[in-house]
């Protein structure tokens, strides 16, 4: 099964891809976020995508989800392992931390969030009660467990529009509604991978805690470290993971 890889904040490229070649996909949704990465991982072949492009220049708002999937989806990938920063609301989501959330809110707003809008002769709905592809999900918990990382095994991911990060009372609405961790990608990446029938999970790096869990105020310098940690942590998780696929 061909999988892939959506690296995030923290990963614009993937340590240990032997990069084979790099493909230039344009679909009818516009332009990816830069050419599809083909290369082999731990001895598969595998495609890795830098969501906000590979010199990190496209904001959340701006990432182009509709073209970046289809372009996958085009390419034959059926599995897709996103890498997301975030922000720990809830106690166990502290930075440095992975978890693996099991549910979604989606706060954005004036994103195009569906492919089932182009032909107009019928309505379609898909199911969307669990986001997250339920046996993607149970290899990377296992992989996780392999890798002897301490990962946090559900969660609701909050995504917010951004770019700016969220106020202490928002974040508080936010805790209040079920979230435990905050991001900025993970809607509508998730739901377009659903309408395409890509099997999708998150891996979450938690880069910091989400505004007024502490008295603090975020630095991107704080989350610049926390990555670091939290990025080392995903490498090992791939390791495993990708025999697994
Ligand atoms: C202050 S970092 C915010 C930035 O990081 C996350 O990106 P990604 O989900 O692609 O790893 C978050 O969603 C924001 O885009
Ligand atoms: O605190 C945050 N909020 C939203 N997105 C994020 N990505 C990393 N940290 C955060």
């Amino acid at each position: 099964m061909t999988a892939a890889i959506i690296g995030g904040t923290g990963l614009t490229s993937l340590p240990g891809l032997e990069i084979t070649h790099r493909e230039v996909v344009h679909t009818p949704y516009g332009e990816p976020s830069g050419p599809i990465t083909h290369g082999v991982l731990h001895g598969k072949e595998i495609m890795f995508l830098a969501r906000h492009g590979y010199g990190h220049t496209i904001p959340p708002h701006r990432v182009n989800y509709r073209a970046n999937i289809w372009a996958l989806k085009h390419l034959g990938v059926e599995r897709v392992l996103a890498v997301a920063a975030v922000g720990g609301i809830t106690e166990e989501m502290s930075p440095g931390r992975i978890a693996f959330p099991d549910q979604i809110i989606d706060y954005t707003w004036s994103r195009q969030h569906t492919f089932f809008d182009v032909d107009l002769t019928h309505v379609t709905h898909v199911d969307f009660s669990y986001p997250y592809d339920a046996q993607l999900r149970a290899k990377v918990v296992e992989a996780a467990k392999r890798a002897g990382v301490d990962a946090v095994n559900g969660g609701t991911y909050g995504a917010t529009q951004g770019p700016r990060l969220e106020t202490a009372a928002e974040i508080k609405r936010m805790r209040n509604d079920g979230c435990d961790i905050v991001g900025m990608t993970g809607m509508p990446e998730a739901v377009l991978a659903r309408e395409l029938n890509i099997a999708y999970a998150t891996c979450a790096v938690v880069a910091n805690w989400a505004a007024g869990v502490t008295a603090e105020e975020i630095s991107m310098e704080e989350i610049g470290l926390n990555l670091e940690v939290g990025m080392q942590r995903v490498r090992d998780i791939l390791g495993e993971l990708v025999p697994l696929l």
